[in-house]
């Protein structure tokens, strides 16, 4: 990839994960580090209002997510040394998140920034439903100028069904926001061709593409003892996060305006490219459902309205739902006269409730299920067209 173009992927990167661990958020164990976390929310803050003068080419949409909590809470319970015991370490989870949320809130708030704390589970990222529904916040909560701090939910999640480290939360945040670009700030300038704290000759790995097999091999797990995942989880985090079409970059969280150079374009750390854009990964990916769980049949006026005009489908333009299907499944969406696919789409009600919403105006749905999650049938942004 040329210069160019890896400075393209930062620059035009719209919406940012960024993530920061437990060994930068904390000083190494010695308690929530004020100045650096200060210093990641000014930049943020500028980043979120497309500050002019910080020259970062209009707003960005950012989303924190920050380790710290066990490591803060066993500060704050003057443990020394890491409890082995879950109900321990979820305890320090509680303490210490209390005092990350409130840092944050505190330092964003100084650069009118407002801030949400969200917690995840690795089970509101798998089952669907909760998924569209940690996404939906999410994304209302961007639309709203909130900047969403995030952790795991480490007080109620044991060893069997924890995401485990942030940064494949971070990862994993990014795919379900579809953020262009995810950061991971960290104690080192970036991936090494080896753990440069064993290894003095080890040297920094510009760039590369995510998924590659020899990045991973080049390295190894936490240096020291606060850190989780160490370099190969942001690593196999970079894979995953290009699964989505975001590219990662690997960064030290104390390079002097980092997040503000790398919005301008600027090469720090190391750059893993996504090898498919986001629009094609999604599209690849909808396309790629085999098994269709059911489908809408649309009118002539819809379909047309889908295929010519790109919009979203409607309600009141659907006459039949075929099959049983879910909020959140894949379905086609057929067109009444020929019965053909115009396209493919994530539903956003269910195969039950759209039956109930047939050829209904948008403006009843709240009144016919008693809620109303969203006036589509099937966002714009969820439809792959059928060529
Ligand atoms: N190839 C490598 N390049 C850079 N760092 C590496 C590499 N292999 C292992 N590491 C270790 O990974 C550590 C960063 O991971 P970790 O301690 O989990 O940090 P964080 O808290 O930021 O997630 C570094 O301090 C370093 O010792
Ligand atoms: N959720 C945990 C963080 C776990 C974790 O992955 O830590 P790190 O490797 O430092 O990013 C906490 O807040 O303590």
């Amino acid at each position: 990839m040329t210069q160019n173009h890896s400075a393209d992927v930062l620059a035009s990167a719209r919406r940012i994960v960024v993530k920061v661990g437990s060994s930068l958020v904390t000083n190494e164990g010695r308690g929530l580090d004020e100045a650096a976390i200060g210093e990641w929310c000014r930049q943020l803050a500028l980043l979120s209002r497309g500050d002019e003068a910080a020259g970062v080419g209009g707003p960005r949409e950012v989303i924190m997510v920050s380790s710290g909590a066990i490591a803060e809470g066993m500060k704050r319970l003057g443990w020394a040394k890491r409890p082995h015991e879950v109900n321990e370490l979820q305890a320090a989870a509680a303490v210490g998140q209390m005092g990350l949320a409130q840092m944050y809130e505190t330092k964003l708030r100084e650069h009118h920034l407002r801030s949400a704390q969200v917690l995840l589970t690795h089970a509101d990222l798998a089952d669907r439903e909760r998924y569209l529904n940690a996404r939906s916040t999410l994304l209302t909560l961007l639309q709203y100028q909130v900047l969403p701090v995030i952790n795991e939910n480490d007080t109620v999640v044991t060893d069997e069904i924890k995401v485990g480290d942030n940064d494949t939360l971070g990862a994993l945040v990014a795919n379900l926001v579809e953020a262009d670009l995810l950061v991971i700030l960290t104690d080192q300038r970036g991936l090494y061709t080896a753990d440069p704290r064993k290894d003095p000759s080890a040297e920094l790995v510009r760039e590369g593409r995510a998924g590659d097999l020899a990045l991973e091999r080049m390295a190894g797990g936490a240096g020291s003892s606060i850190g989780k995942g160490g370099m190969l989880t942001k690593i196999v985090a970079a894979r995953r996060a290009a699964g989505s079409g975001a590219s990662t970059v690997i960064a030290w969280g104390r390079e002097p305006d980092a997040l503000l150079r790398l919005a301008r374009g600027e090469r720090i750390g190391t750059l893993l490219v996504a090898p498919t854009q986001k629009t094609q990964a999604r599209k690849q990916w909808m396309m790629d459902q085999l098994q269709l769980r059911g489908a809408v049949v649309v009118d002539e006026g819809a379909a047309r309205k889908l295929r010519e005009e790109g919009k979203s489908l409607l309600p009141i333009g659907m006459t039949q739902v075929q099959g049983v299907f879910s909020r959140g499944d894949v379905i086609a969406v057929r067109d009444s006269i020929t019965g053909a696919e115009v396209g493919r789409g994530l539903a956003n009600y269910s195969s039950a409730e759209a039956r109930l919403l047939c050829r209904k105006p948008s403006s009843e749905i709240a009144h016919l299920l008693g809620y109303s999650a969203e006036p589509e049938m099937v966002h714009r942004d969820n439809l792959v067209l059928k060529r």
